[in-house]
């Protein structure tokens, strides 16, 4: 009851006395000694207090504690605008109070303590941490065990941390060993380790379902652990449209206090083969070519796809294929209609009662999954036929730093469904206004030969069925890629001697030739007949695709992008004593 967590007294900051009153659900502390109209209050969420120590305590960069008997420290959630990104910047707040006794100090920090666990029962106790070591500028540890663990120990999180020795550990072990005891996993890397955990998480859910992920009509389970995305990596385009900006220090926050996220995830079937799950971009054409140009600078770190977007963009491809797709509910939404998934989306928790009606608590992830097919008619399945600069299915914005209102601005991360941009082909200029439009708000599907419909499935085939022609040469390359992958793990476990025999052996005789030709199209400016389809960052070994939209699957720490302008609403007159409310949501 808020009634019994109620404490009231006047505390001290610095040598200012101020009046505090703690509520089941907020903190607040108004300046005292002043006339009520220059008075301050400061009120927190009682779930957004991130912890609570004796004595006066820093945490951040270095933990340091001055342990008297009558101060107390709260550390809480501050937000900022942030001036490169429509999201809000979370830190950590710090205020030291000093009681007039021992006995009214360990009174604050019990009540407050017990406020916390009534009030924030979603919060998680016990993390499993994957660490890449080798995503983005490589500086995955530093980041986590200088910014990330301090306020993990602070919440009092145990986190159990892997570094991840080669690519897929992460996914294999979600897949493989005993998660007993976790409340949530989280990956400190880019969209790659996500896509890992991603993986893993679905999978195992589906194997302990009974479920079978080669059907592609399955209804999946969604996923009882939640996600957490410390960013590390290059695009880190899913904490972008997740939180709204890439800080480790604001996903370390959101992961601390348990927000909920539910997010879309698409399905990848070849024939009745599941390939790979997809929540941001599943990209053919411009986007493919990107991805496989730019796996061959892996050295330039997250440069590598600014010079492969010029490379591939001065080659000036299309390609044939024919697209179907099964639109979704017009009347629901549209990817035109201007709306931003921001944080508390009208439009996402509308569709949470739509996919799941028959759960007491819309959002319970221990329902029984129901089919989101099952109670909607399929509908008409639609078919365009052409050549494309670029065919993209996206289940979210996929915002991310270098397009900050995303593939698709009006994409929603959980109403159920994806969006499929159609760039028709076009003049290199016209598609260079295409894409430059990503860089700034202006509509770039305000273009006439591109199209955009809010989907539930799409499927895309070749003319004449030219499939197997390329699928021989797709395959080479992804193997070239792994071993690849072979070399960097040779070169880091291996001996000098084995390293230079790898390379020599691998090199030369299959990377050169298999990337060369089947990419030859990127080197030597010959237009190949079929791109490859970028998922999240990785290359499909198949041209003919069907794709699925899978209605909140899996659940992230966070909110969705706080809308900053509002902020500017947050510090508000309060009703009774007028003075400045400082009121953090
Ligand atoms: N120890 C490791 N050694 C080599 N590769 C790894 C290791 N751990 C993970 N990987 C792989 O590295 C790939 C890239 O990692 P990550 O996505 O974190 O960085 P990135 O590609 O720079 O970022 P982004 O995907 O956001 O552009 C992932 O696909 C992952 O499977
Ligand atoms: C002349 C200016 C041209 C600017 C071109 C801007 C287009 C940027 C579009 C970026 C979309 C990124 C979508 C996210 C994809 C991720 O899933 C994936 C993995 O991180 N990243 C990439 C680069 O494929
Ligand atoms: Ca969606």
């Amino acid at each position: 009851m808020e009634t019994d967590l109620r404490l009231e007294s006047s505390l001290w900051i610095g040598n200012k006395r101020y009046r505090a009153v703690l509520t089941g659900w907020h903190l607040k502390w108004t300046e005292a000694d002043k006339k009520n109209g220059d008075k301050k209050t400061v009120s927190v969420p009682v779930a957004e207090v991130v912890g609570v120590e004796n004595g006066r305590v820093e945490i951040l960069p270095q933990k340091s504690v001055e342990d008297t008997d009558k101060d107390f420290t709260v550390f809480y959630i501050k937000r900022s605008r942030s001036r490169s990104t429509y999201g809000l910047l979370w830190s950590l707040g710090r205020t030291q109070f000093s009681c007039p006794s021992r006995v009214l100090r360990d009174q604050w920090t019990n009540h407050l303590r017990t406020a916390l666990k009534t009030h924030s029962p979603l919060r998680p106790h016990r993390l499993l941490v994957f660490i890449n070591p080798f995503g983005g500028k490589k500086k995955g540890r530093e980041i986590y065990h200088s910014l990330v663990a301090p306020l993990f120990e602070l919440a009092g999180i145990s986190s159990h941390v892997i570094v991840t020795e080669r690519a897929n550990q992460a996914r294999d072990h979600l897949l493989k060993k005993d998660l007993t005891g976790f409340d949530g996993v989280v990956c400190v890397g880019g969209d790659g380790m996500f896509s890992e955990v991603l993986h893993g998480l679905i999978g195992r859910t589906q194997q302990e379902a009974g479920l079978c992920e080669t059907d592609p009509a399955v209804t999946l389970q969604p996923c009882p652990l939640h996600i957490g995305i410390i960013p590390a990596g290059s695009t880190d385009c899913v904490c972008y449209a997740t939180v709204g900006v890439i800080d480790p220090v604001s996903s370390a926050l959101h992961i601390i206090i348990g927000d909920s996220q539910p997010l879309d995830v698409c399905s990848v079937h070849h024939a009745s083969t599941l390939v790979r799950y997809s929540v941001s971009l599943v990209g053919y054409g411009f986007y493919g070519d990107v991805l496989a140009e730019s796996e061959k600078h892996r050295w330039m770190g997250p440069l590598r796809y600014d010079y492969s977007g010029t490379v591939v963009y001065l080659s000036n491809r299309s390609y044939a294929g024919i697209v179907q797709y099964l639109p979704a509910d017009p009347l629901l939404s549209s990817p035109k209609d201007k709306t931003r998934c921001l944080s508390g989306c009208n439009v996402c928790s509308r569709s949470t009662e739509r996919l799941f009606p028959h759960t007491s608590d819309s959002g319970s992830l221990y329902s029984s999954h129901f089919s989101q097919y099952s109670n909607d008619s399929e509908g008409e399945w639609v078919s365009v036929e052409g050549r494309f600069r670029c065919v993209s299915i996206t289940c979210m914005s996929s915002s991310c730093a270098r397009s900050p209102l995303g593939l698709s601005p009006s994409a929603h991360l959980a109403d159920g469904t994806g969006d499929l941009i159609l760039v028709w082909d076009t003049h290199p200029l016209s598609f260079l206004k295409f894409l430059y439009r990503h860089t700034s708000t202006q509509d770039q599907f305000d273009l006439p030969f591109v199209e955009v419909h809010r989907v539930k499935a799409v499927r895309f085939s070749l003319p004449d069925g030219r499939e197997e022609e390329v699928h021989e040469g797709i395959g080479e390359l992804n193997r070239a890629i792994e071993e690849r992958e072979y070399v960097d793990t040779v070169s880091r476990n291996g001996s000098q001697q084995q390293l230079a025999q790898s390379v020599v052996e691998r090199e030369t005789m299959n990377e050169h030739k298999t990337v060369a030709s089947i990419l030859c199209g990127l080197c030597c400016k010959k237009t190949p007949a079929v791109s490859v389809w970028n998922c999240d960052g990785e290359i499909l070994p198949f041209t003919e695709i069907f794709c699925r939209i899978h209605g909140q699957l899996v659940r992230l720490y966070a909110r969705g992008i706080e809308d900053g302008a509002a902020m500017q609403n947050c510090s508000q007159e309060s009703d009774k004593n007028k003075s400045r409310c400082i009121t953090y949501k």
